[in-house]
This record gives structure tokens, sequence and C-alpha cells, in this order.
């Protein structure tokens, strides 16, 4: 007997991450390729017919594994019953705009949507939150859906750790697939914290330090790695979007995927990513905000990685990046009021 489907929700489907996201979704490229599954896109009224258009397209993809497609502009029609929750809808940031720009826009969604999760959705819901101001929002759809375990919201920091990757691969000539470990602290904005001080690379003699390697002087130079390092991939979603005119896309869906993916079916042995996730005060960083630290996955679950050793420079680092934290959530706090 195949396996029953689970219903994916995913919000602002008719944007462009959602217009990258549904595919993979539909492909197994999130939750297997065993996996059937039932998609249930939601946008607003306007853009209605651009939604029903995408649901056609789907159609017409003859994906093997969708069994389904709701599209609606009822958000609780489309948080009926879903087990995994997608939150791409809102308003993206535009070229020279902060994050705290498109705060006042979208808290308030995700104040709202938050009720609907909270009535309508599978009991163990998993919730992940892509849309800026990322980690706030998933906050306050945390505070706004308090029967919904506080465990299961998390936002995306794994782009932020996936280009962190990328840039190593690309800059010590290895394959990406080589690379792990690296960290995104803190918040999905640029006083996000990437460390290398635990990443490694897989080569022919054993697992390197990223740090070794850099020494022997591999393209980056160490003192590069706390400088120019740091800030290109901070600063990645800005370029992307003086690039492109558009906010990253592909990259944004494919790291919600595997988000989804490792918080479903498990890190490999080993291997940590980077999620967003309630704090507890792990590491000295404020608790009760949305804070990106290394996590393991297993059965379901994350599980903040404990015990690692943090330099001064990373000390400063993890605590501004919290600091901005606590800063939003005030700040989101009075757009409610
Ligand atoms: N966390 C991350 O790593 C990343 C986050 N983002 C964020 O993701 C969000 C979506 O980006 P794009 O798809 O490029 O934007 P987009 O503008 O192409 O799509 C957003 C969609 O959300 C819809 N929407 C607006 N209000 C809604 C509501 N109340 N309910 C349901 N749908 C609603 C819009 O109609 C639109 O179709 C933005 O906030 C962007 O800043 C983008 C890239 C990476
Ligand atoms: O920068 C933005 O507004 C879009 C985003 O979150 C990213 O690309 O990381």
């Amino acid at each position: 007997m195949g396996k029953e489907p689970l219903r994916v929700l995913v919000t602002g489907a008719a944007g462009q991450i959602g217009y990258a996201l549904v595919p993979m979704i539909a492909r197994g490229v999130m939750l297997g390729t065993d996996q059937p599954v039932i998609l249930h896109m939601l946008d607003i009224p306007p853009a209605a017919e651009a939604l029903n258009g995408v649901k056609m397209e789907l159609v017409d993809a003859a994906f093997p594994l969708l069994k389904g497609v709701v599209a609606t502009t009822d958000v609780a029609e489309a948080c009926k019953g879903v087990n995994v929750a997608v939150m791409v809808g809102g308003f993206p940031r535009k070229e020279g705009m902060e994050r705290k720009d498109v705060m006042a826009k979208n808290v308030s969604i995700y104040k709202s949507q938050a009720s609907a999760l909270e009535q309508h959705a599978a009991p163990n819901c998993k919730v992940l939150v892509v849309a800026n101001p990322a980690n706030t929002n998933a906050l306050i759809l945390k505070e706004f859906a308090p029967s919904i375990p506080q465990q299961n919201i998390t936002c995306l920091t794994r782009l932020d750790h996936n280009r962190a990757l990328g840039q190593i691969s690309e800059r010590l000539n290895v394959q990406v697939s080589d690379v792990k470990n690296v960290i995104i602290w803190g918040n999905h904005s640029s006083s996000q914290y990437p460390d290398v001080n635990h990443a490694t690379v897989n080569t022919e003699s054993g697992e390197k330090s990223v740090r070794e390697l850099a020494l022997f002087g591999l393209c980056i130079m160490p003192g590069r790695l706390n400088g120019e390092f740091i800030s290109i991939v901070q600063q990645r979603g800005a370029a992307i979007i003086k690039a492109r005119k558009l906010s990253s896309a592909l990259s944004a869906a494919s790291s919600a995927c595997d988000h989804i993916r490792d918080w479903v079916l498990g890190t490999p042995e080993g291997t940590w990513v980077s999620m967003g996730v309630y704090s507890d005060g792990s590491y000295n960083v404020p608790a009760g905000v949305i804070y990106s630290f290394p996590v393991t996955c297993k059965d379901g679950e994350w599980k903040i990685v404990q015990g690692l050793p943090i330099d001064e420079l990373s000390r400063q680092k993890m605590d501004a990046t919290g600091a901005e934290l606590v800063d939003e959530k005030a700040l989101a706090y009075s757009c409610l009021s």
C-alpha cells in the first residue's frame, strides 16, 4: 500500500517563489519521491486569476505524486487539514529597502493567518515562514497561535546557509556537496552571522576544516573569512535584487524544500543545518525571539546543536543580530497596536 497523501499549504502561491516552489513539492523534492501530496495554494483576491493559472499548469504537468490541488483566496479553506504550511505570502522587499521597511505590511498578515492555521490545520502541522521579516513574522505567528506547539513554528535561514556553502565551494574550488556545517546565527537580515569556524570540506585526504584550507592559501585568505565572506553572504539577497530587479526565487524555493525535507526526514549523521527556531536562550542569545541556530533533525524533531566553542568575534556578531531581533519584536508589536 502506498503512503497516504500529505497536505501542503503554500501561501502567496501566485508569486514568484510560489511559482518555483509548487512544482518542486509536486515532484517530491520536499517530502520524498514516495510521498503523495495534495497542494493547498492561497493568494489574495487580486491574484486569483493568476493563482488559477498556476493550478492549470500543475494539472498540465501531470505530476504522478500530486493527488489534488486546492487553489483559493479563502484562508480557512486553504489551511484545512494541512500537515505542512509554507508561508510565502506577503510583500517582498524592493531595491533600496531594508527588511524593516516591509515589517508593518507583513506582521499583520501573520497575526491573522496564525488564527486560521490554529483553527484549521492538522494537529501536528509543521510551519515554515519564508516571507520577510521571516524571523519576526514567525514569532508573531507563534504568539497568535498559542495552541500550535512552539517547536512547530520555524523560519527560513536555510537559503543563507546554502549561500554560505556555495561561496565556500566556489572559492575553495570544491564540490558544494563536500562542504558542511556552516552556521547562520540570528536574523535573516544583513545582521546575520555566517560562521565558518566549524565548517569542513571532505577531501581526498579526509575531512579538513575550512579555516585550515584557507590557511594554506587556497583562494580565500583567513582574514577574508572574517570580513568579505561574511558580508557577501549577508548581502547576497540585496545582490540578487540588484541583478534581477526581483528577489531570490528559485534558490528560496529550493532551500524551503531542503528545510522541510531535513526537518521531516532527518539530517545526515554528522551534519547540521541552520533553522530559525524559537530561542530558549542557548549560547546566551536572547530567549523569546525566533533565532537561527545550528540544528540536527530526527524523527520529525529539531534539536539545537549544543556545546560549540564560540570565539570573541562570533560572540559579538551573535549578540548584535540577537539585539536586532529584540528590536524587531518591539517594532512588530508597535505595528500591531
Ligand atoms: N527567508 C528567505 O530566505 C526569503 C524570503 N523572501 C520573502 O518571501 C516573500 C515572497 O517573495 P516573492 O514570492 O518574491 O514575492 P511575490 O510578490 O512575487 O509573491 C508574494 C505573493 O504573496 C501574495 N500575498 C500578499 N498578501 C498575501 C496574503 N495576505 N495572503 C496570501 N498571499 C498574499 C501576493 O499576492 C503575491 O502573489 C517576500 O516577503 C520576500 O521578501 C524572499 C527570498 C528569500
Ligand atoms: O533580501 C530579500 O529581500 C529577499 C531575501 O530575503 C533574500 O534573498 O534573502
